[in-house]
């Protein structure tokens, strides 16, 4: 956790001890069009410095976004998230809203979730471009009486929110899935930034090589 903790960090970390009887656990929603290893560093991190007991990574099935670009199938979204978390027991997959279908509006998600498991404390993580985007998220109030939101950096967005976020310190990374994309597009290597099996998935089906 960060030195500088700010009051509403604080508060939460502090309800974080209190309900230790009840379960902790983070979701990371996103397109992972495809996974890559800012996705498992964040993760990660949120996991350790919060405490939580598991991080459950949610493909979307249909971003919600007005304006996002086209994604590819959810299988293969999948399959790639299986092959980069098949060594960890506290990275799962939640596959909620690839299985709804539709337009994969968060709180409809996390009111399901949160109605099947009443004894569960949500934690919802958004890179920092998702923050400032906030504000014209479906339902955002009735989000955020659902669960905790949990901002993580990333470069050239803002660390400022107007919504009571927990704010996890994360090592900076310029990792996208889009530059991954451009980069397979142009043939250009993605070694190391995301798992070297997803690289040979990728590479095996054919994935991003026309742009
Ligand atoms: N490098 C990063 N640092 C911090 N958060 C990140 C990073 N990459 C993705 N995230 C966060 O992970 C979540 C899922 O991201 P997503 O699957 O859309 O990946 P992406 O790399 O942003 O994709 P794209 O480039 O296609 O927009 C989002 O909340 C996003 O902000
Ligand atoms: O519910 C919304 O209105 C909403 C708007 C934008 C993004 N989200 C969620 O934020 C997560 C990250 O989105 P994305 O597009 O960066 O992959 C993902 O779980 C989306 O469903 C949710």
């Amino acid at each position: 956790m960060s030195e500088t903790l700010n009051r509403t960090q604080i508060v939460a970390r502090t309800e974080l001890k209190e309900t230790s009887k009840r379960q902790q656990v983070g979701i990371l929603g996103g397109n992972f069009n495809p996974v890559h290893h800012a996705h498992l560093i964040v993760a990660d991190q949120v996991y350790h410095q919060l405490g939580l007991d598991k991080i459950y990574l949610m493909p979307t099935y249909e971003p919600p976004h007005i304006d996002h670009k086209t994604t590819i199938s959810s299988e293969l979204r999948l399959d790639m998230l299986e092959l980069a978390l098949a060594s960890d027991d506290y990275l799962e997959i939640e596959t909620l809203e690839i299985n709804r279908a539709g337009k994969s509006y968060t709180y409809e998600t996390m009111k399901t979730l949160t109605e099947l498991n009443p004894d569960v404390d949500y934690y919802f993580i958004i890179g920092g471009d998702m923050v400032e985007y906030l504000p014209k998220w479906y339902e955002i109030e009735k989000l955020m009486s659902l669960v905790q939101l949990v901002g993580v950096r990333r470069p050239n967005y803002p660390i400022t929110s107007e919504y009571p976020l927990i704010w996890v310190d994360v090592p900076l990374m310029d990792i996208s899935s889009s530059l991954i994309r451009a980069k397979v597009a142009k043939g250009d290597s993605v070694n190391y930034l995301l798992p070297r099996d997803v690289i040979n998935y990728i590479e095996m089906k054919g994935l991003y090589r026309d742009g």
